[in-house]
Parts: C-alpha cells; sequence; structure tokens
C-alpha cells in the first residue's frame, strides 16, 4: 500500500469560520494527507470581519514544538510544509530555521510558501515586518511560491501591464529560488471580467488556468489557503505539478459553488467535501510562453 505523505502546515486557526488551516486542513485530510497543524495565531475569526479576539503564538514556540516532533522520532516523517498567514517576522524566521531542520533530516522534503501580506482595503491585516521578511528571506528557500496578484506585485515592485507581463514577472520570481511560482489569483489590465485566472511557472514552462467568476455579495476568505494547501497535498501524492494546479482550480470552485449555493460568507468545506474529493469540473491548463 502506498504510504500517506505527512505534511507540517504553519498558519493561521480561527475558532469560528474558515482561514489559514481552518480553510486548509480538512481539506488536505480530506484528499488523503495527513496534516500536522501548528497555528501560528489563534483567532477568534478570520481578520476581515474587522474586529477579532485571540493572540499570536510566541516565535519560541515553533522550534519548541518542532523539538518535541524530532525528540519522539516522527521528524524525519515530514514530507513537506506549508506556511501561510504568520502573526510575526520572528516566526517567519523560526518557520525556516525549522524547515532547514526537516530538510537536513529528509532531503526529499518541499517547503510551499504562501506569502500572505495583508490587504487593507479587503480587510486582510498582516504585520508590515511580516511582508518584509516574506519579501526579503522567505521567497528565497521556498521551493513552491504561491503569491496572489497584490502578493506578485510587491514581490517585483510594480503592477502588470498585460497578462504577459504577469507571466514574466512570475518567471522572474523562478532566479529567487523556487521551482515553482504559482499565482492564485491574477489581475491585469484587460482581463476578461468574467473569468478568474492563475497561472504555473516552473523552469519546464508556464501555464495558465482560467475558471468562472462567481458572483458573491462579499468575498469569501481562506480561498488562497486553500488552493495553496490542496496544490501541496496532491503533489504529496504524486501528480505532476500541472496535475496538482488543476485538481487544485476544480475543488477549490466545487467549494465557492456550493458555498454560493448556501449563500454563505464562509467556505462551505464540510457540505463540499465529496466534491473536493472528487471535482466535477475540470478546468485544463493550458501551455503559455512569452
Ligand atoms: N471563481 C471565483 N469567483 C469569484 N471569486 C473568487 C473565485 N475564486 C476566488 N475568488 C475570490 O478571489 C479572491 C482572491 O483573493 P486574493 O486576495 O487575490 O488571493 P488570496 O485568497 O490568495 O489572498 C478572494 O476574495 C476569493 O474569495
Ligand atoms: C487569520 C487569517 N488567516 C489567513 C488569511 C488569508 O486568507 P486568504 O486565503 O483569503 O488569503 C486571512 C485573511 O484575511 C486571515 O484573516
Ligand atoms: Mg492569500
Amino acid at each position: 500500500m502506498k504510504r500517506t505523505p505527512h505534511l507540517l502546515a504553519i498558519q493561521s486557526h480561527v475558532v469560528f469560520g474558515h482561514a489559514g488551516n481552518s480553510a486548509a486542513v480538512f481539506p488536505m485530510q480530506r484528499v488523503g494527507v495527513n496534516v500536522w497543524p501548528l497555528n501560528t495565531v489563534q483567532f477568534s475569526n478570520h481578520t476581515q470581519y474587522g474586529q477579532w479576539a485571540g493572540e499570536v503564538l510566541a516565535p519560541e514556540q515553533i522550534p519548541a514544538l518542532v523539538d518535541g516532533i524530532a525528540a519522539i522520532g516522527e521528524l524525519g516523517n515530514c514530507d513537506a510544509v506549508l506556511s501561510g498567514y504568520l502573526g510575526s517576522a520572528a516566526q517567519g524566521r523560526a518557520i525556516l530555521r525549522g524547515v532547514a531542520r526537516i530538510k537536513a533530516t529528509n532531503p526529499h522534503a518541499l517547503y510551499l510558501c504562501d506569502p500572505v501580506m495583508g490587504h487593507p482595503e479587503k480587510g486582510c491585516i498582516v504585520p508590515q515586518e511580516v511582508s518584509d521578511f516574506l519579501l526579503d528571506e522567505a521567497a528565497a528557500v521556498a521551493d513552491f511560491l504561491c503569491p496572489n496578484q497584490l502578493e506578485l506585485d510587491s514581490f517585483c515592485g510594480r503592477a502588470p501591464q498585460s497578462l504577459f507581463d504577469c507571466l514574466a514577472m512570475a518567471r522572474s520570481l523562478l532566479a529567487r529560488g523556487p521551482k515553482a511560482v504559482l499565482v492564485k489569483h491574477l489581475s491585469y489590465p484587460g482581463k476578461p471580467a468574467e473569468s478568474f485566472e492563475m497561472l504555473l511557472v516552473t523552469a519546464e514552462g508556464s501555464w495558465h488556468l482560467r475558471r468562472p467568476l462567481l458572483a458573491f455579495p462579499r468575498q469569501p476568505v481562506g480561498v488562497g489557503d486553500l488552493t495553496s494547501g490542496l496544490f501541496l497535498a496532491r503533489v504529496l501524492l504524486g501528480d505532476s505539478l500541472v496535475a496538482a494546479f488543476e485538481f487544485a482550480a476544480a475543488a477549490v470552485h466545487e467549494v465557492l459553488l456550493e458555498t454560493q449555493a448556501c449563500s454563505s460568507y464562509e467556505l462551505q468545506l464540510v457540505r463540499a467535501q465529496d466534491r473536493i474529493a472528487h471535482p466535477r469540473v475540470r478546468f485544463e491548463a493550458v501551455p503559455i510562453s512569452l
């Protein structure tokens, strides 16, 4: 029987609703991965409600928890680390030390960095020092980098002028070290209003994917976290990067359809669980070049 992969997921937890680990852990488990959730913050709810209670995990807890896993002889079983929403730059540095330690134990282990930088207009609040850390330190260490458009713009210091410009910007990030860059949400002048678009860029090629843009009275949160988590889960399960990209797009679309049908602001992950495991829709990743 094929071994079940193990994934250390280091991002936020919300008591109510879905963002960070609270958006990604169950879907990653549902597709067949053993997840080790390490919560960088525990908030009552995601920050786009405009108010929340809770605390940021003390950064020294991250090496302490990794030590604890090493002490029971399990660290070598870690196949990948995912990092997302961080509460402080010190947490980020502790994660990079953890990644180095895991890679020393298992050289095949992968690190996916979702560089959650915040979006003050949308109400996604992230400290500036976290954004600086992601730009200056994390990208160089990540095997996979999964920015949204705003985060891609921050990495490149400019906004794109076209789809091909987005592609050039994503490709430029490969030079910093990642093996793949997945842009989870494209925005560029001239983008068709009815489509939601993503890009996957690797040294071997680039792929563009379109799915329908659904109407929501208030944009659901946690979509990026779900996308990154499912992409990494499927890579660990043996998919090619392109197949994992297509799977994540389809499964996320299924969740959004269920969420829209329920007129819910929070992602309907439990109701959509079978659709996550076996998406009925399929979107093709189409090769694209400059
Ligand atoms: N098919 C879709 N239709 C409508 N909105 C979508 C669709 N897919 C994703 N979204 C929304 O698009 C936005 C993507 O957010 P963005 O901040 O760019 O990325 P991320 O979620 O990674 O932070 C989210 O508000 C999400 O709810
Ligand atoms: C606590 C928390 N985690 C994670 C996120 C990131 O969510 P998304 O997947 O929409 O980028 C947010 C966004 O507001 C958040 O408040
Ligand atoms: Mg995000």
